[in-house]
């Protein structure tokens, strides 16, 4: 089970943004949904510790990572969360496996325990890294690279993974393969996962729960029950038909048209 219930104010010098996003769940795949400047990677960033919550609770697992009334805050690194980014963020000067293996080593520890070096070997193999482990990420698909970056935040034995908009920076091709792996990846390691996309197409594959956003705040919940609910969530999530044209939008159209 993820609970989430947090406030968070972030500004700079021109302006000022409030999220008030609540949620709790115990689905596989979360997603959060909703126009860009929504609040979605913001709830991502407290929920990995990265942005500390003005207040509220978040729990995973019946664990508290952030509890402003009990005044605790897990540090980032002991929360247990693995975070794919939306730029895979991987360290160019190391390895595949290197990078698979990073999260792993600190500086007191440089061998990994036998029971890790399986752990990274099966991922590798998992996610077809293998015959490229020993390579530097420049010289990856992006594809190949997405997995590396998939297979880094999972060797930490996450007890939840989340995904700010996985399949971003690929094709359409490659996206629809690499749905199918996420899916396959998520059963196999048992790991439940909340992700942000704007991709109607990951919802319908992937969600079994959709939080939609809006402005700070989550709008609404769409559960999906099962497999005949996943076509009909589209039809939920397509935006409404386009409201009549106004009386300035008919001036508008018409000027630009008598220019050309
Ligand atoms: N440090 C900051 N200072 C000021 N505003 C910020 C800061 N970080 C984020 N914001 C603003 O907060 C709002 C929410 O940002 P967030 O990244 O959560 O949006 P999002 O829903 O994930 O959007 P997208 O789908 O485009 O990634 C945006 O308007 C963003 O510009």
């Amino acid at each position: 089970m993820i609970d989430v219930d947090i406030r968070v104010a972030v500004a700079d010098r021109h302006r000022r943004f409030e999220l008030a996003a609540r949620f709790a769940t115990d689905v596989p795949v979360a997603v959060l949904y909703g126009p860009s400047g929504a609040g979605k990677s913001l709830t991502l960033q407290a929920i990995a510790g990265l942005l500390r919550p003005a207040s509220g609770h978040i729990r995973v697992g019946g664990r508290a990572l952030f509890d402003s009334a009990a005044g605790v805050d897990v540090p980032a690194p002991r929360r247990e969360v693995g975070y794919l980014f939306q730029n895979y963020a991987l360290f160019p000067h190391l390895s595949v496996r290197q990078n698979v293996e990073f999260g792993l080593r600190s500086w007191c520890r440089r061998r990994l325990a036998p029971a890790q070096r399986e752990r990274v070997d099966a991922l590798l193999d998992s996610l077809g890294l293998r015959p490229m482990a020993g390579s530097r990420p420049s010289s990856l698909s992006g594809g190949q690279q997405q997995r590396v970056a998939l297979a880094r935040a999972l060797a930490r034995e996450p007890r939840l993974l989340l995904l700010d908009e996985p399949f971003a920076a690929l094709n359409p091709m490659l996206r629809a393969s690499l749905r199918e792996e996420l899916a396959r990846i998520r059963r196999q390691w048992d790991i439940p996962m909340v992700m942000i996309t704007h991709d109607v197409d990951d919802v319908v594959a992937l969600a079994d729960a959709v939080f939609v956003y809006a402005e700070g705040r989550i709008i609404r919940q769409i559960d999906v029950p099962g497999a005949e609910a996943r076509e009909a969530v589209r039809t939920e999530l397509v935006p409404p038909p386009a409201r009549e044209e106004t009386p300035a939008q008919t001036r508008l159209r018409a000027l630009l048209g008598s220019a050309r």
